[in-house]
This record gives C-alpha cells, structure tokens and sequence, in this order.
C-alpha cells in the first residue's frame, strides 16, 4: 500500500536532517511541508516565544513537528510532556522526536488528553505547568482547559498557547479565554502553515 504522509515525513527527516540536530529536522519538516506536501504542523511563522518554561505539555503531537520546534528551546532539566491518540502519528514522531536527539526532554504519552490530563500529578509528578500548547481537535480545547483547570494544573502566569484559533477555528475557547476574568489574552495573527489563508495563535495568561 502507498505509503501514509507522516511515513513521508520521517523518511524526509531521516535522509534530509543530520541525527541529534533539532534545528536541521525543522528545516527538513518545513522543507517537506513547503515543496512536496502539507502537514497540519505549526508553521515556521508561528514562532514559539521564549518563555524559558520548565514544565510544558503540548495536547496534540501529531508528527513531532512542533514538539521539536518547542522542546529545542527548553533548558537543561526542562521537561515537555506530549499527548497524541493516534498510535500511527505517535509511532512517527517518536522517531521524528529521536531523529532531534530530544528524546531525554520529551516524554511522549499515546493517549486522549481528557483521560491524561486528570493523571499528570500522581503518573508524572507534576504540580502545574509553565506553558501548554494546544493544537489537538479543536473542540477539546474549551473542554481540556476547564479541566486542567479543575486539576489544578495552571498556576498564576501559566501561558496557554493554542493553536489555529481562526483555522479551522475555535470559537467556544475564544470566547471563553477573551471574557473570562481568569486570563489575560491576546492574538498573534499569522497564516495557516504553508498558506496565505490568515490564521493565528491565541495567548492566554491564567491569572490564578
Ligand atoms: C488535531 C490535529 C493534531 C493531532 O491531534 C491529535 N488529537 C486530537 N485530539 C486529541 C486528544 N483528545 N488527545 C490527544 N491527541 C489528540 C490528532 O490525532 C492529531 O494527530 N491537528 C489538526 O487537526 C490541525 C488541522 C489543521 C487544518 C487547517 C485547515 C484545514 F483545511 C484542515 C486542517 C491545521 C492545524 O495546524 C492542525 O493542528
Ligand atoms: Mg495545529
């Protein structure tokens, strides 16, 4: 059978990028996503900001890309913490995590936020996270908010970074995180990956 497109992927980033070199697997991802075929990865406008987090969790890993992108900034000791369900994309962007040689900063978890989310204290010893990076279906992302909310999981400053919240859009998160006395957000406007259709990043600050 033809192969899938996060098996061309891999393959892009292991003949393209040099092992234990984050920077040259972002380059091949964006040189794959841009010239042969395209990838629901955080662009290469969509900068991350340098938040220096510690503690990160990313809802949506997909093929790697953006856990790359994110993981390649953390300070020694830092520590990323990602969730994807689909056991084939996981399969990839282990080995796209790997490739980067990032694999002591990443701990990647084959599972549903809502079932993981609940489970970070006791499973993985987290008390709250620095910054969370939203870019799973879109309409978990009110949802999973509300819950690690619940969990105690956001701590006063906590950054929450999402993800597409023009394309495809969440209106519901939106709205929630722009009226809600508990944070401060603001939009970075850019395009959706590898197109001119207008997109965008949503910051959202937990007051606490
Ligand atoms: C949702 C996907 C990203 C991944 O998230 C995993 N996932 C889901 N729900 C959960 C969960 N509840 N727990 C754990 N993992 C979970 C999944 O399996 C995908 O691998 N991303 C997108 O769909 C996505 C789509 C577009 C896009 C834009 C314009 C178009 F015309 C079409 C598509 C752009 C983007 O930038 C995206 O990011
Ligand atoms: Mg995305």
């Amino acid at each position: 059978t033809r192969s899938t497109r996060p098996q061309r992927l891999l393959k892009a980033v292991q003949k393209n990028a040099t092992r234990g070199d984050p920077q040259s697997v972002i380059s091949a991802i964006d040189h794959f996503c841009r010239h042969s075929e395209w990838a629901m990865n955080i662009g290469d406008e969509k900068v991350v900001n340098e938040l220096n987090p510690e503690k990160v969790l990313e809802l949506g890993t997909y093929c790697g890309y953006s856990t790359v992108r994110i993981a390649r900034l953390l300070p020694p000791g830092a520590r990323l913490i990602t969730l994807e369900f689909n056991g084939d994309y996981a399969a990839i962007a282990r080995q796209v995590i790997a490739w980067a040689g990032l694999e002591d900063k990443v701990q990647l978890v084959e599972g549903a936020s809502e079932d993981w989310i609940p489970r970070m204290k006791e499973h993985f010893g987290i008390e709250t996270f620095d910054l969370v990076f939203l870019d799973h279906w879109k309409d978990r992302y009110l949802p999973d908010t509300k819950l690690m909310e619940d969990c105690g999981l956001l701590r006063k400053g906590t950054v929450l970074l999402a993800d597409n919240v023009i394309c495809p859009g969440v209106p519901d998160y939106l709205q929630y995180v722009r009226n809600s006395l508990s944070y401060k957000s603001c939009y970075f406007k850019s395009h959706l990956e590898y197109t001119k259709a207008e997109d965008g990043l949503e910051k959202s600050v937990f007051l606490g």
